[in-house]
């Protein structure tokens, strides 16, 4: 990124912006909304109150070119095998094309089509004859993120026909521990949800609920019609012992973190409908679109992405917080965390070198009502110089005037806090004083649907790509995934073994004193 010659201007530009109080840019140009911002259908990006003038902003945009960021974006669209460490394309964006699909793909849609009708027709049945009633989703991180914050958002748009979905993730166990005491077993209907179908988490869940089904049948035929699979390995789904009729494939062109526009988002449509699913296809489509053909200028993904490399890089902010205003969009933050942090997180370049800059902020998040009475204080009176984004809807789901009113209450709220983090405010003493000048960028949709959401997700992928190519990475891996599951599987052993051998003084003493108490018991 530093041997540019665009970054030379922007270090100055930097060192003379971190001179400034932002709100002083307000009040020196009235025009300063009309000059920063940028739209496109049924989406508002206002980014007017970071802390960047018009000639910064031109010098990240010479940057953006001068990093070829153009022919990235084509090779991303062209299919090439960007992913290098993987020797893979990135091919999250060709799902979301429904007019133009892969032969394969429009194959797994209509299979997908098929079981999602199978279910809602009740022609799918379980053990006792029974149809399903609940689906719970067995999977992690990608494989339970992405369609467990789309679920959770469309929640009230939910079909009349569709089962109720449920999500669990977690290897201890706990989490479907307490689902299953809530369920029946002759309606119950698992997905296990896996890219490379060898994930302990996934499939140690997948075992347990299989047992539990299996406490309340002999018939062996009757188990399989509980359990579907999601997989690019279908060796491992067959091995499991999953019918072929139950097993829908996607390919490993699809990252795990962007799997959800894939059959990964079978309880998507099994929520809404597959007319609902592609609605989400489609507004992510929509911003690929934007994102390929707009001129940088005007491109939000862009500016989106250049603006964290100048508060990153050049103004050296560090958090990055989420701030949905709107409680559908509870798991919004944690989907971002993964999306963000497993893409850019990385610190050497796609040579292999280690970069002399950051990369990949901290992201952190909550619904934003909640979150001022919880870590705003920070944002507003701490030491740390974070980042912002405010994300809205401008319709209320209806027009009763309670309705109205909570919806008021809380557009009210939302600007507040990107107003006050931005001008502060000098108080009667010290402990009262608001420094202010903490910027944001607030994306304003137009409602909160299918087509929005997909919109919504599709903006940060592009946003993260755009950073990735500045900082030259390639955010498409996650080795650094691997290190911890090496030594779990190592250490399990040791657990069922009592053996300490060659382990730290530290997790010897943790086991130590963890056997004790066991003991004790
Ligand atoms: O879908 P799988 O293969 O079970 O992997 C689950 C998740 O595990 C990871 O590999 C990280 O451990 C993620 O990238 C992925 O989304």
């Amino acid at each position: 990124m530093k041997q540019w010659p665009a970054y030379q201007a922007l270090a100055e530009y930097g060192n003379e912006a971190k001179q400034r109080h932002l709100a002083s840019l307000f009040t020196e140009n009235p025009q300063r909304f009309e000059q920063f911002h940028a739209k496109l259908p049924g989406m508002l990006f206002d980014y007017s109150k970071q802390n960047i003038s018009a000639e910064e902003r031109n010098s990240l945009l010479e940057l953006a070119e001068q990093a070829n960021l153009k022919q990235w974006i084509d090779k991303l669209f062209a299919g090439e095998k960007i992913n290098i460490t993987e020797d893979r394309a990135a091919g999250h964006v060709f799902l979301r094309d429904l007019t133009n699909p892969k032969a394969e793909v429009k194959a797994e849609w209509q299979k997908m089509e098929t079981l999602v009708k199978r279910i809602h027709s009740h022609q799918l049945r379980g053990f006792s004859g029974k149809p399903f009633t609940d689906v719970v989703n067995i999977g992690v991180g990608g494989s339970d993120l992405g369609p467990l914050m789309i679920t959770h958002a469309l929640d009230d748009s939910k079909l009349a026909d569709a089962p109720d979905i449920h999500f669990v993730s977690t290897l201890d166990g706990k989490q479907l521990q307490s689902l299953l005491k809530t369920l029946n077993a002759e309606t119950t209907l698992f997905v296990i949800a896996s890219k490379s179908f060898t994930t302990i988490d996934t499939l140690s869940l997948a075992r347990t609920a299989h047992e539990w089904i299996s406490s309340f049948s002999q018939s062996e035929q009757g188990i399989k019609q509980h359990f579907i699979g999601l997989s690019t390995n279908q060796a491992k789904m067959d091995e499991w012992g999953l019918l072929p009729d139950h097993q829908l494939l996607f390919w490993d062109w699809v990252g795990g973190r962007f799997s959800m526009w894939s059959t990964i988002g079978l309880t998507i449509a099994l929520q809404q409908g597959m007319s609902g699913f592609y609605a989400f296809l489609q507004g992510a489509h929509e911003m690929d679109e934007h994102f390929r053909t707009t001129p940088f200028e005007k491109n939000v993904a862009v500016l989106m992405g250049l603006i964290g490399i100048w508060n990153i890089n050049l103004l050296g902010l560090m958090g990055q917080a989420i701030l949905p205003y709107d409680s559908r969009m509870k798991y919004l933050a944690s989907y971002l965390e993964q999306l963000e942090m497993e893409s850019n997180g990385k610190h050497v370049t796609r040579d292999g070198e280690k970069v002399n800059y950051r990369t990949c902020p901290i992201l952190w998040g909550e619904v934003g009502p909640n979150a001022q009475h919880a870590f705003y204080q920070l944002m507003h009176q701490g030491t740390e110089r974070v980042m912002a984004d405010f994300i809205l809807f401008a319709k209320p789901t209806d027009q009763k005037p309670r309705t109205v009113y909570h919806h008021n209450l809380n557009i009210a709220n939302c600007l507040a806090q990107s107003r006050a983090l931005m001008i502060g405010q000098k108080g009667e003493n010290p402990h009262k004083d608001y420094p202010g000048g903490q910027v944001s960028s607030t994306i304003l949709l137009d409602t909160l649907d299918a087509r929005h959401l997909g919109m919504l997700i599709a903006l940060y992928e592009h946003k993260v790509f755009v950073q990735s190519v500045i900082w030259n990475i390639n955010p498409f891996d996650q080795w650094g995934v691997e290190l911890g599951k090496k030594i779990a599987l190592q250490i399990l052993q040791q657990i069922e073994n009592r053996d300490l051998t060659d382990l730290d003084a530290s997790t010897q003493g943790i086991l130590t004193n963890l056997w004790k108490t066991q003991n004790e018991n």
